[in-house]
């Protein structure tokens, strides 16, 4: 990476021009920028925020020739492009998707320019540049990682440069009309043709069609192909495969011959996305396209396992935690947008005549700060996965090791903290009132990228019952008395049973999460040997309600010891330590009386103690997180170019830019729209 100016923050407490928020900023009791380099600096951090920071600020005369007048520029945010159209609302779905493909281009150019060289953080510059619309996503996310997985080294050799300067832009083809959870039922067929040492690539029923990858109706010329794979000599079917399949032609993008391709109907949410549909009719392949690394396919045929399949499970593994850190930042923009236009908004007038800022109701504080107590539960608990992934990574022994556990954790963060998130989004879109409705609000947006998610890459509830089998199996192991290897994530299912004391402290929160888990894993374990269901699939099936609930359960343990771990590491920094306890007692309480019933019913708390921390301490809780929740925002650091909200910009001046969009809007192009024109003249025809 080349060299660039200091990684500054975007903003300073000058730039806040609305006196409100400014005042907010001044009582805030810790230092902002301290925090968010505690919180979320270090290049092993996910969301490393001096290198994001780096990323924007360039100097400008490496790229911007023709403007040297400026000595600074936040590159990806300045860049002229952007100063080309209106708001992406006002926007028809092809001038939508136009401007995402040209702006994705002027992305790769200018990582070019600059040499970034680091994978990451030229990911990072493309998401910012479009505004987290870059058409290229899953190329460059997934299926660059899938070359690297799971291609033979010859393949990868071949494919990587290729691939990495996008003369190969491929999608991710797995999902079928017909079937998406259960991929063993995946109808597509790749027959092997020993005479011409290729596959033969058919969709040959309608639920076989390819249905719902992204950037596939339009824009990728590959795709990875997940299809059934059938050699005659093997004389049985070798199980999905995945194959690289071009589908357009590279100089005129036109569809090859035998592929129909298109864009699926409109969707709920990434309304201007290109989720594809592809049918494929007798497209040969050579032999060569079937990644090879985990399995083989030789000339004459025959059919081999080979590698590792662990290996698998890791790429799974990174799709996840991929997935996991985008929504992450939907999550947070939302809270950033949320808040901040709560600490500008007055409405109600009170006693003294003045009206009342909306997050000075303890309603609104109801509706943030548990909110806000999540989201940083969920972030710190997402670095330290994280983390361990790539710290991992670097050591195949210790990588295949821990590989169960990783996997075990990335499904249930994934389900689990999903339907969360997108459950924070909507309070995040309430609490704004009518204005929150707005797409300029910026928080429809950051809600519908949460809904997808919560299907893309497995449904949550599917995902978390892989969770749940794990902690059976590690139950297991403890029941066997080989409790020695157990992974660090589950080691407390092997503590002595613990009673919580009547007043809790915050060291005794990890153990009260812990104990609940561990008698809920036991509990069900004992449920599981003891069914009287035809078969472990029967049983599985019939108890997977408490199943899943378990799987949630340990979801809480991980995240409330991560978070606790967290505090302990700010003990330095008093300030900085304080607010996160404040906010680790609020996630802990929170989560607590949402399941109260196990911590009842389990004989850990009593309804009374649960009472007290609901009605008292809580709200104690809030009256202190309350003159921080505006820095607890800032310190997330996003420039008003990335939150791409009128409610949530830095300066606070909301209704200025509310009013600006409105103005925008083409609709008020004609003072008098065409059709009234029409029926004032008496022109109108009549049908
Ligand atoms: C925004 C978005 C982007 C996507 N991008 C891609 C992509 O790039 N490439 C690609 O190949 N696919 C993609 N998909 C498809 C996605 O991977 C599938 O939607 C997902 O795997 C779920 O499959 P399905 O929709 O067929 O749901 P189904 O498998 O039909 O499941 C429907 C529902 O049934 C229930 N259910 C199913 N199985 C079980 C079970 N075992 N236990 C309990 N309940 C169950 C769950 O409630 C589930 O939500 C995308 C989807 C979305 C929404």
């Amino acid at each position: 990476m080349p060299e660039y100016a200091d990684a500054k923050p975007h903003y300073r407490i000058n730039d806040t021009k609305n006196i409100h928020l400014l005042a907010e900023r001044q009582s805030s009791t810790f230092d902002v920028e301290d925090f968010a380099q505690f919180m979320f600096g270090g290049s092993d951090n996910p969301f490393d925020i001096n290198t994001r920071r780096q990323l924007s600020f360039v100097e400008v005369h490496l790229f911007f020739e023709y403007n040297l007048s400026f000595c600074l520029a936040r590159l990806a945010i300045t860049h002229p492009i952007h100063q080309t159209h209106l708001p992406f609302e006002y926007l028809t779905a092809d001038e939508h998707y136009s401007l995402c493909i040209r702006k994705s281009f002027a992305a790769i150019d200018a990582v070019n320019r600059l040499n970034i060289t680091n994978r990451k953080h030229r990911g990072w510059f493309y998401e910012i540049f479009v505004n987290y619309y870059f058409s290229f996503y899953i190329h460059t996310s997934m299926c660059i990682y899938a070359i690297e997985n799971l291609a033979s080294e010859e393949q990868k050799h071949t494919l990587l440069p290729l691939a990495e300067s996008f003369q190969i832009i491929a999608t991710y083809a797995q999902t079928e009309l017909g079937h998406g959870t259960d991929i063993r039922r995946l109808e597509t067929e790749a027959i092997f043709d020993k005479t011409t040492d290729s596959f033969i690539l058919n969709t040959p029923t309608l639920t076989a069609t390819k249905f719902w990858p992204g950037s596939m109706g339009k824009t990728v010329n590959h795709v990875l192909l997940m299809a059934q794979l059938y050699t005659p000599d093997s004389n049985h079917a070798c199980g999905v495969q995945m194959f690289l399949v071009q589908i357009r032609d590279l100089k005129t993008h036109q569809p090859l011959p035998g592929v129909e391709v298109g864009e699926i109907s409109t969707r709920f949410a990434h309304i201007f996305g290109d989720n594809g549909y592809l049918r494929l009719t007798n497209v040969r392949i050579p032999r060569t396209q079937m990644f090879m690394k985990l399995a083989h396919v030789d000339s004459n045929g025959n059919f081999t396992r080979q590698g590792d399949a662990r290996l698998l499970y890791g790429t799974m593994v990174h799709e996840r935690l991929r997935l996991i850190n985008t929504t992450l930042i939907a999550l947070i923009r939302a809270m950033a947008i949320a808040v901040r236009y709560s600490a500008v908004r007055f409405q109600g007038l009170n006693p003294s005549g003045k009206e009342t800022r909306i997050l000075d109701y303890p309603l609104q504080q109801e509706k943030l700060i548990p909110s806000l107590s999540t989201t940083y539960a969920f972030l710190i608990a997402f670095i330290k996965l994280d983390r361990y992934f790539f710290q991992l990574k670097t050591n195949d022994d210790d990588y295949f090791r821990e590989l169960p556990q990783l996997h075990a954790l990335s499904c249930g963060f994934k389900g689990y903290t999903l339907s969360i998130s997108e459950r924070i989004a909507q309070i995040c879109r309430v609490a704004c009132g009518g204005h929150g409705f707005l797409v300029a609000s910026g928080l429809v947006t950051s809600r519908n990228g949460i809904d997808g998610g919560c299907s893309a890459e497995g449904d949550n509830v599917v995902l978390l019952q892989q969770t749940a089998r794990y902690l059976l199996k590690r139950m297991q192991q403890v029941e066997e008395n080989n409790s020695g290897s157990l992974h660090s994530s589950v080691a407390y299912l092997n503590l002595p049973l613990w009673l919580p004391p009547t007043s809790l402290k915050l060291d005794d929160y990890c153990r009260l999460f812990e104990s609940r888990s561990q008698l809920l894993v036991k509990e069900m374990f004992g449920k599981m040997l003891e069914s009287t269901s035809s078969s472990p699939y029967d049983a599985f099936i019939q108890n997977s309600i408490e199943l899943v609930h378990m799987a949630k359960a340990h979801m809480e343990t991980f995240i409330i010891r991560a978070f606790y771990d967290q505090v302990q590491n700010a003990r330095q920094h008093v300030s900085i330590a304080l607010v996160l306890e404040q906010l680790f007692y609020v996630y802990a309480i929170h989560t607590l009386r949402n399941t109260s019933t196990d911590f009842v019913r389990l004989k850990l708390l009593s309804a009374d103690q649960i009472y007290e921390l609901e009605s008292r301490v809580l709200p104690d809780l809030y009256i202190q997180l309350r003159p921080n929740l505006v820095t607890l925002v800032d310190a997330f650091d996003f420039h008003d170019f990335e939150l791409d909200s009128c409610l949530g910009r830095y300066d606070g001046q909301v209704y200025e830019a509310l009013m600006e969009r409105a103005r925008l809007n083409p609709s008020n192009r004609h003072k008098v729209p065409p059709i009234w024109t029409s029926i004032k003249q008496g022109t109108l025809s009549k049908l």
